[in-house]
């Protein structure tokens, strides 16, 4: 395969590891941040790949400044952000679709904390596409002896998965800060891992992608490590911090905190029972204190064990 001009967008945690990784496999990375001097359309400017590490928050901005720019019709766009615009609670690849329509968007999520990967840690993910010449192009961009690249045919599930589990991961967090011991946490994982598929298969996903590594793997790599920014939310929380407190010395972003008022907004809409996502989402505005939210969910009506 000839070796691939890849630009990467966000010079955070995650598109700094993501461009090590595509600059391991031979391929020439320019890399893109708001702080740097280089100017966006410099750093598109002929590449076969434009990867999108952005905080969800900077995603439309950052499509706004370069749908005006042309591309080749070949031209792949790779988004790895997790989380939903609040305002029209779209994915990260549904904006880039919406923006781009004729050209192949692939989604990359799974179990990746950025420290580990950047450390050579092995670790495997998945890239996603409606197009799967297009996913297995970036398969082969980003695949190693040290990182394991799957296709997918399911975007949104896949996208989803990674997006949806920073809410239980805050959970996780709290779980784990409280000291509530291992069946508590079993029970809350995969009582979370239901809440997840029950919202996906709402938004359109199927229901095996979330067994596969961007939905249960991502939430137990992220609800068993404090390497994740959401489980450090939550841990704090259960130590008496305020959230504000929190964020202000939180190192990079935790996209479950604004996931997770997306998320009840959208499942209020939609009359999708979330319970645990309820509990965060007051739990975050304050509402309650980790031991209510605890009650809150061990009080809730008994019920048979639907699994979605
Ligand atoms: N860090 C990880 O382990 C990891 C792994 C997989 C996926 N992700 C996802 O990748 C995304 C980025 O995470 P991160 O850890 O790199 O975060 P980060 O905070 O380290 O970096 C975020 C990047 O987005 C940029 N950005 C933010 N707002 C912007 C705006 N308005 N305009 C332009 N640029 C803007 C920042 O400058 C920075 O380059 C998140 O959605 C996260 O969920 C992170
Ligand atoms: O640090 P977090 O919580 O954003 O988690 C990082 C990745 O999403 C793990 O796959």
């Amino acid at each position: 395969m000839q070796p691939k001009l890849v630009a990467v967008l966000g010079a955070g945690a995650w598109g700094s590891t993501l461009a090590n990784l595509a600059t391991a496999t031979g391929h020439t990375v320019s890399l893109w941040s708001r702080h740097l001097d280089r100017s966006l359309a410099e750093t598109v400017e002929g590449a076969d790949i434009i990867v999108s590490a952005i905080s969800m928050k900077g995603v439309r901005s950052v499509v706004e400044q370069i749908q005006s720019l042309s591309f080749a019709p070949e031209t792949i766009f790779l988004t790895a952000t997790k989380g939903l615009e609040p305002m029209t609670t779209l994915t990260p690849a549904q904006i880039w679709q919406a923006a781009f329509p004729h050209h192949p968007i692939v989604v990359l999520c799974g179990p990746n904390l950025s420290k580990e990967v950047q450390q050579g840690l092995p670790a495997a993910t998945v890239v996603a596409s409606t197009n799967i010449t297009a996913a297995e192009v970036v398969q082969t961009v980003f695949s190693s002896h040290r990182f394991r690249v799957y296709t997918n045919s399911d975007p949104i599930g896949v996208e989803l998965g990674g997006t949806i589990k920073n809410v239980i991961a805050i959970a996780a967090g709290v779980c784990d800060g409280l000291h509530l011991g291992t069946n508590a946490k079993a029970a809350l994982v995969t009582r979370g891992l239901t809440e997840i598929i029950r919202i996906g298969v709402a938004w359109g996903a199927k229901i095996e992608t979330f067994y596969g590594l961007s939905g249960l793997g991502d939430l137990l790599a992220t609800c068993n490590s404090p390497l994740s920014r959401n489980y450090q939310v939550g841990y704090q929380l259960a130590q008496g911090k305020t959230l504000a407190e929190i964020l202000e010395h939180l190192e990079g972003t935790a996209e479950g905190v604004n996931t997770t008022q997306v998320l009840i907004a959208k499942a209020h809409q939609q009359h999708i029972s979330v319970p645990i996502t309820t509990q965060v989402y007051r739990l975050l505005q304050a509402e309650i204190t980790p031991r209510q939210a605890l009650e809150e969910l061990m009080l809730r009506d008994i019920k048979p064990e639907y699994n979605f």
